[in-house]
């Protein structure tokens, strides 16, 4: 047992069980800073599991690994892959290795005994679902997880017997492959060797087809897996990745094509914890093994393009959705009230009386000063909306004009718009905002100072309040009148946009009112069941700059 020379170890003392891996440590006298002994951290997670009664459960992966220190493979993309995949990932590390975009520099051992104490630290207390490996140096590495596995059972066991590195270079001795072949294999439920690593296994025959990729799987389910996926990463003069699965029955050729990558160190490590994460997600082996080669094709063909070190073999960008979210967060504006000055609302009916297509007319409104635009498409098929939003969307953002669309969060979401409004009978904001998150723009329509109250608790961000005046666009609509509309400005915490019959014959009078949550005006007819769109809007902003207070935006 090697203990760090910085670790005080006076106040403890050393308990030598029957065997290395139940070595622990038991604190003598003192009552912080040490380890828990095994018994006792065991009622800690007992306390603290009770304590936590409506929490939330995560599945969990543990990963026995090598560490590397350039992040592409390993223990590091255990953790990466798995959390692409929703699932928590704890690690026992079996080695560190010294790597880099050029290969493997160096390999320094954990030693086994210390291999024991993670795997008990992990697996006595943080219910694991499922146990990963990945570079386990030595046999007597593999024996001790073994013990460890009677001792913790878990719903299943993945196998990635690394030996060999995507670089070429060695990760664990000719010896290891007894104590697969002999101890780990048995308990496992999928091995997933590459070319390099079946063919050792194999007493070093050759494999160079998919037909021996068959044959070699069933030589090593034969050894007591109950499942095997050869890998062909490595297949030579083939244009496909195709790797074969065997569950001791049938055979199934896994085809995918093959991209054309620097950025390949890591595939196997990241397949492997993939099918991890999906079988403690509860999927079944043969879709937990499709969904993890899907995982590495998407992460291959989005680290295409990455630069990492100097030499031949780039890592993968396994949170490639992360930076996708994180694009697009940066690319979106934070809600800026006075974006509600001229606020266009399109109409697909009197689009069509005029011939017009909803993104020309979109296009128009934004020419003749709209600051925002709301896609409002009561009788479109879900389809043609979306189709129709994402055109509107490139018009809107090369303009710098924010685009919602009218009750439907899931077109807003499909072509990621910059937010939704919703009706009173539409979903409520609060559940809009869940699921949008918290940088979408949420606007509510509001009668009532209540319903404005109700809207800010909600987490909107700005409310519409009519209609102000009578209006042929929306049936049954109740007038709320220049005075209603006045008493919920002066109660509302949200910045207002006035809607309902505005027109440039009556905008001037509603801006009068002069309320500082009032932000503008919204306007359907009288912008879109008009001759020229450009010229409506260009009169209805001028009117609207003549009668409001200075506009902050348009003071720049
Ligand atoms: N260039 C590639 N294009 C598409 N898939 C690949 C490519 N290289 C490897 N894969 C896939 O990545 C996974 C890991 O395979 P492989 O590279 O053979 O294993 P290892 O990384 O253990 O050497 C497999 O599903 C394989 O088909
Ligand atoms: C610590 C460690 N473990 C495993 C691999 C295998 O990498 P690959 O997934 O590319 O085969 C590696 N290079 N380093
Ligand atoms: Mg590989």
């Amino acid at each position: 047992m090697q203990i760090d020379p910085s670790f005080d170890t006076s106040s403890f003392m050393a308990v030598a069980a029957a065997s290395p891996s139940s070595l622990i440590y038991t604190r003598s006298s003192s009552t912080s800073g040490g380890r828990i002994p095994g018994s006792a951290r065991r009622t800690t997670a007992v306390v603290m599991a009770a304590g936590n009664g409506g929490g939330r459960r995560m599945p969990h992966v543990l990963t026995v690994a090598g560490s590397d220190s350039s992040a592409g493979a390993g223990i590091q993309a255990d953790i990466k892959a798995c959390r692409a995949l929703g699932a928590y990932c704890s690690s026992v590390i079996t080695a560190v290795t010294a790597q880099n975009t050029v290969g493997v520099q160096g390999v320094h051992p954990v030693p086994e005994a210390f291999v024991a104490e993670q795997l008990r630290s992990v697996l006595s207390d943080m219910a694991v679902d499922v146990v990963k490996t990945g570079m386990l140096p030595s046999v007597g590495v593999i024996k001790v997880l073994c013990r460890s596995l009677q001792e913790f059972p878990v719903k299943a066991l993945v196998v990635d017997p690394v030996m060999v590195s995507t670089s070429g270079d060695m990760l664990a001795g000719p010896s290891t492959l007894s104590g697969y072949r002999d101890e780990l294999f048995a308990m496992a439920d999928i091995v997933t060797p590459n070319l390099k690593e079946a063919s050792a296994l194999l007493g070093g025959i050759s494999l160079r087809t998919v037909s021996d990729m068959c044959s070699a799987a069933k030589s090593i389910h034969n050894l007591g897996p109950r499942n095997v996926l050869v890998k062909g990463g490595h297949l030579p003069d083939s244009s496909e990745a195709t790797d074969v699965f065997f569950d001791g029955e049938n055979y199934h050729a896994l085809r995918g094509s093959r991209l054309n990558s620097r950025n390949t160190h890591g595939t196997g490590c990241t397949l492997a914890s993939c099918i991890a994460a999906e079988l403690a997600k509860g999927s079944p082996m043969l879709q937990a093994v499709r969904r993890a080669k899907t995982f590495v094709e998407s992460a291959l063909d989005h680290s295409k393009d990455l630069l990492i070190g100097n030499g031949p073999q780039g890592p993968l960008d396994h949170l490639f959705d992360l930076s996708s979210t994180h694009a697009r967060t940066a690319g979106a504006r934070s809600f800026d009230a006075n974006d509600l000055f001229l606020y266009a609302v399109t109409d697909s009916g009197m689009n069509s009386k005029w011939g017009r297509s909803i993104l020309d007319a979109v296009e128009a409104s934004i020419e003749g000063g709209a600051t925002i635009v709301q896609l409002r498409e009561k009788e479109a098929a879900t389809r043609d909306f979306i189709e129709a939003a994402n055109a509107c969307l490139g018009i809107c953002r090369s303009h710098g004009v924010p685009l919602l669309i009218n009750d439907r969060v899931d077109v807003a979401l499909a072509c990621d718009a910059d937010g939704v409004h919703v009706g009173q009978s539409d979903m409520p904001a609060r559940v809009a905002r869940s699921i949008l998150g918290p940088q979408k723009i949420i606007g509510v329509s509001c009668k009532t100072a209540a319903q404005a109250e109700e809207a800010w608790a909600d987490g909107a961000d700005y409310i519409g309040c009519g209609g102000v005046f009578p209006t042929t666009t929306k049936a049954n609509n109740l007038t709320v009148g220049l005075d209603g509309f006045k008493a919920v400005c002066l109660a509302s915490k949200l910045p207002v946009v006035a809607i309902g019959g505005i027109s440039s014959a009556n905008a001037g009078s509603v801006m009068e009112i002069s309320v500082p949550s009032l932000k503008g005006v919204a306007v359907v007819s009288a912008l879109f069941d008009r001759e020229c769109i450009v010229t409506e809007a260009r009169r209805l902003k001028s009117i609207l700059m003549d009668s409001s207070s200075p506009h902050p935006k348009l003071m720049v």
